[in-house]
């Protein structure tokens, strides 16, 4: 302390100088006194609206995306059921995005075959909740226990692994849609970036680690020309920042395989379809739409050159996943620690044959035995790319992966359970 500050601030009072009268001193010291408690009444007044503001953001983060609608003795019970493992050579799998598309139909197949399955969801509002509500019911009823949570609350997922050794993770929560990404990017940073280091982070310091396979896209391959699209092709040009956090996912869990010894395959996903699926989707709002005569926009490329996917059956994906699943390393470190190289994979699970958009539309017309109205508009510049097409002989040969469903049959399928489910059949018709 400065001699200045010494003698304006003194450190005990016994150091104050009185060397100017008597009166001219207590008025100091009243005065000095006086704005010293104002100082500290002041000084108390906003640490407590800080400490105020700060709990109120603390319940308003925790409240969006960390209910706690889990934990205690009843709860871990339905934990450790659930995902108790009732085969021998079994696995224990916690799924994320389980009341999700992929999700519910890759838990019922684990389910059925006797591994044990944790589902976590965290039911947003992205697209009818009332169906993932609906898939959830469903995986209850054949005994699979779904937590309602966010992959970004690290509290829970290390409880989760508290109460279960997973052997395996299938990571399949995520920010979905490709053109979705223009309205809302940060979702696409929340789920698909932070969402998944945090599941990562919790992954690399779980005792044993677990093996980890994840929904990667085929949306990474970008503006690559080269067909069919091979896992070794360009996947530096992504079109839409769905595909960029896709990509970044490639990336990230890479680092974590490098460094911390977790085993990780990644799958690129192919425009998968099938019933409980997806209601962004062009397939089932095309659907919709028919049924309800509304018209339909269809995108054109340029030059007017049709749009093609290379859609995937659902039942052909989960194939994919379980074979990926079957097939995944151990991961080889512990306590945080690498011990030794671990497995990084990357498998495109497509079709193979890429079916037009115009041709996905005259399909859901014969099987709906109505007429669409066909609204042809030019691709709008919003993250879409033209074409996929996948090469899958990597797949075939690791996994033993192999599609039998083609377009046809798959829709068929699709529109015989969308009729079911959206009560057509009893002659409602739903707006
Ligand atoms: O395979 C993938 O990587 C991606 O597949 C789909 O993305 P997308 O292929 O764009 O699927 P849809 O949104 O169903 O679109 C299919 C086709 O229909 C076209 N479309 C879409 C909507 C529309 O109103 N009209 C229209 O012609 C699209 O341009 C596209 O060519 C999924 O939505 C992504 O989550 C997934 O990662």
């Amino acid at each position: 302390m400065s001699l200045l500050e010494e003698e304006l601030f003194p450190s005990t009072p016994g150091k104050f100088k009185i060397d100017r009268g008597h009166t001219m001193s207590r008025h100091f010291h009243r005065c000095f006194a006086s704005t010293s408690t104002m100082f500290l009444w002041a000084l108390f007044l906003i640490a407590l609206t800080a400490s105020y503001l700060s709990f109120q953001s603390f319940i308003d983060s925790g409240s969006k995306y960390f209910s706690a609608s889990w934990g205690g003795i009843q709860w871990e019970k339905q934990v450790r059921n659930s995902a108790q493992i009732q085969r021998s050579g079994g696995m224990s799998v916690l799924v994320t995005g389980a009341a999700g598309f992929v999700g519910t139909h890759v838990s019922l197949a684990l389910k059925k075959r006797g591994d044990g399955v944790i589902g976590l969801d965290n039911f947003n509002n992205y697209y009818d909740p009332s169906l993932k509500r609906a898939r959830k019911s469903l995986l209850n009823k054949r005994g699979i226990y779904i937590v309602e949570g966010d992959v970004n609350d690290a509290r829970l997922l290390t409880k989760l692994f508290d109460v279960v050794a997973f052997t395996h993770v299938m990571h399949l929560a995520a920010q979905a849609g490709v053109r979705y990404a223009m309205k809302n990017p940060h979702s696409y940073v929340h789920s698909n970036i932070a969402g998944l280091v945090t599941l990562l982070e919790v992954c690399k310091s779980a005792n044993p680690q677990p093996a980890i396979v994840w929904a990667s896209s085929s949306s990474v391959y970008g503006l690559n020309e080269k067909v069919p699209f091979s896992e070794s092709d360009r996947t530096d040009q992504p079109a839409s920042l769905y595909a960029a956090t896709k990509k970044a996912g490639e990336e990230i869990t890479h680092t974590y395989n490098h460094i911390y010894g977790l085993s990780v395959t990644g799958l690129r996903f192919f425009t998968v379809y099938g019933p409980w699926g997806r209601p962004d989707m062009a397939y089932f709002s095309f659907t919709r739409n028919i049924l309800q005569g509304k018209p339909i926009p269809i995108y054109r490329g340029k030059n007017g050159v049709d749009l093609a996917r290379d859609f995937t059956f659902i039942d052909d994906i989960v194939k994919g996943c379980v074979g990926s699943l079957d097939t995944a390393g151990k991961s080889t470190g512990s306590g945080g620690k690498k011990r030794g190289p671990a497995q990084y994979r990357i498998f495109n699970l497509g079709n193979t044959s890429p079916v037009t958009v115009p041709t996905l539309v005259s399909i859901l017309e014969k099987h709906l035995k109505m007429k669409a109205k066909r609204n042809i508009v030019d691709m709008p510049g919003n993250g879409d790319v033209p074409f996929t097409h996948a090469n899958i002989s990597l797949p075939r040969r690791e996994l033993g992966y192999k599609p039998t469903t083609d377009l046809q049959t798959g829709l068929k399928k699709f529109v015989k359970w969308y009729l079911a489910y959206y009560g057509y059949n009893r002659g409602k018709v739903v707006n």
